[in-house]
């Protein structure tokens, strides 16, 4: 196991913030001026990707030294022991290896001196030969008719990844496939898809890993029940409903045969499983071929990331940059800007992703850390993000650090809309980083407006700029590339996690709302007053029944 090191006590934080006192005034635009091989400094290529971290605020001397930080950490121990299934999720005494279900080398991966490699396989061999089925009419629903209809019900990571790579994948769909999502445990959620579906040819996938979560439950109860309605036979359950879970008994229990269900393990966390059984809805929308493109990519970008030295490793470099700006420009949050309207869940894929994985305030050694963990997360795609909240990034008082991603190539080339989806891309990267000066503004408004207006208006109209971008543009959105790009970003929170010295893996802040909830829901029922809260919730869950009395 690496050990436990607090990153605020090594040589290369000390320096680096001496640096920061140093170098936080310098422009990136007077650093562009200086050195004309900036860009090909500061970019790296890899497969279809470019990633330019040019327009960031760091010399080389900056990255010299967050290497030499993730160095001292003992990154690369820490790399090692994850590919090597050490059980580096040690609350939960759990390997974490979702590098092992894009695994497509061909050498052994073990947990407890046992080759995982051989249940992978079979579990994806039977995800084949179901989604071919599904897909083409070999299974049929209780009347005879094909499957056209798949609902995932699930929740946090047995959702978001399968609803982000479909939505981002959506030219891939086979054309005769619909796939619905239910998630909220708001009635309507699973209200509104039924009406669109179809029971003799719906197939519904009760995703859980731990297949006790409430919310998964209580809609998977509803389906069936509703299924029940129109089948009417208990025993047709299993032409219509299949799980996806590591938790075989409670499967059996709640009426699915266990011959439907597809298996995955501890060692897989839920917000890292999109790559294991959790993918079934992927593959039965996109096809397998399609699904095992998804996993090539992420096992190409598992590689780089092993073997490239840190200063050409991609996860690395954004896990290393993200550094800077969260503890030594103090960012509060990371935005996340896709110009591409179908990777429109990709940001609320990885809140999940990042901020269950380092939203942690408890070192690895059990103490209050006295620095800052993982940032908020969040964005929307571009153009739509630039009407709404660019403002604040442009000319608000916090630092915004944010990747802009992009195709060079559309899915849907219909005139010059791409071309003009991308002159916002550069546009936007550009205008953040150089700003407005008062000289141009000037220069903008002399002769138009009166030179006393010009005065008031001024300082509402300059941008300082110096707002660091990093941007990732590739060739082309298909399977092999997004899962590249979601192992990039998988990995650099764990980098991340490693600096900061917490354990990414775990997620016991999720267990008190939970908790709480199991409680105040009989309280719910019935006509007494509660009073065994304090005053507010009292209040709230008192008002709450007049209300429906
Ligand atoms: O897949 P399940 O066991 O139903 O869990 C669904 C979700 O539950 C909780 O919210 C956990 O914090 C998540 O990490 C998990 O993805």
């Amino acid at each position: 196991m690496f050990p436990t090191i607090d990153p605020t006590q090594t040589t290369a934080w000390g320096k680096l913030e001496q640096h920061y006192r140093d170098n936080n005034h310098l422009k990136m635009q007077d650093l562009f001026k200086k050195d004309p091989e900036r860009f090909s400094k500061f970019s790296l290529q890899f497969e279809n990707i470019l990633l330019d971290y040019s327009k960031n605020r760091i010399t080389t001397e900056t990255l010299d030294l967050l290497i030499a930080l993730a160095k001292e950490c003992q990154l690369d121990k820490a790399i090692e022991a994850m590919f090597n299934g050490e059980k580096i999720n040690a609350t939960e005494k759990r390997s974490v290896l979702h590098i092992a279900l894009r695994n497509q080398s061909g050498t052994p991966i073990e947990v407890d001196g046992e080759n995982v490699m051989p249940q992978v396989n079979a579990v994806l061999a039977q995800m084949k030969d179901f989604s071919d089925a599904i897909i083409s009419g070999a299974w049929r629903g209780y009347t005879g008719k094909r499957i056209t209809t798949i609902v995932n019900i699930g929740i946090g990571g047995s959702d978001l990844g399968p609803v982000m790579v479909t939505e981002a994948l959506k030219p891939y769909k086979k054309p005769h496939m619909e796939v619905y999502f239910v998630s909220n445990v708001d009635g309507s959620h699973i209200a509104e898809t039924l009406k669109h579906v179809d029971p003799e040819q719906t197939m519904f996938m009760i995703a859980s890993k731990t297949f006790t979560t409430q919310e998964t439950m209580t809609n998977a109860l509803t389906a069936r029940a509703w299924f029940l309605d129109h089948a009417r036979k208990k025993e047709l359950v299993k032409k219509h409903f299949v799980a996806i879970s590591t938790n075989a008994e409670a499967v059996s229990e709640f009426g699915i045969d266990t011959q439907n269900m597809f298996e995955f393990w501890d060692w897989v966390g839920g917000r890292y499983s999109l790559w294991s059984a959790i993918g079934l809805s992927i593959a039965c929308t996109i096809g397998f071929d399609n699904f095992k493109q998804l996993l090539a990519g992420a096992h190409a970008m598992d590689n780089h990331f092993k073997n490239e030295p840190f200063e050409r490793n991609a996860p690395v470099i954004l896990a290393l940059l993200g550094i800077w700006y969260n503890n030594f420009f103090q960012a509060e949050s990371h935005a996340l800007l896709p110009y591409d309207q179908y990777m429109h869940r990709f940001a609320a894929y990885f809140q999940q992703g990042d901020m269950e994985s380092n939203g942690k305030y408890v070192s690895r050694n059990g103490k209050k850390v006295h620095y800052q963990t993982g940032p908020i997360i969040w964005g929307e795609p571009g153009t739509n993000g630039q009407h709404a909240f660019y403002q604040l990034i442009h000319q608000g008082t916090k630092l915004i650090p944010c990747d802009f991603l992009a195709p060079a190539i559309t899915h849907n080339p219909i005139a010059d809309h791409h071309e003009k989806l991308l002159a916002n891309f550069f546009a936007q990267t550009e205008a953040l980083m150089n700003g407005k000066s008062e000289e141009e503004v000037i220069a903008e408004l002399k002769g138009i407006v009166p030179d006393e207006e010009l005065e008031t208006l001024k300082p509402f109209k300059v941008f300082e700029g110096n707002r660091p971008t990093n941007s990732i543009l590739f060739k082309k959105l298909d399977p092999r590339t997004l899962g590249c790009l979601i192992a990039m970003y998988e990995h650099k929170i764990f980098v991340q996690g490693v600096i900061w010295n917490i354990y990414s893996f775990d997620q016991w802040g999720v267990e008190l709302g939970k908790q709480l909830a199991k409680k105040i829901l009989p309280e719910l029922f019935g006509k007494d007053e509660v009073q065994s809260h304090d005053s507010s919730t009292n209040g709230l869950i008192n008002q709450f029944k007049r209300f429906r009395s």
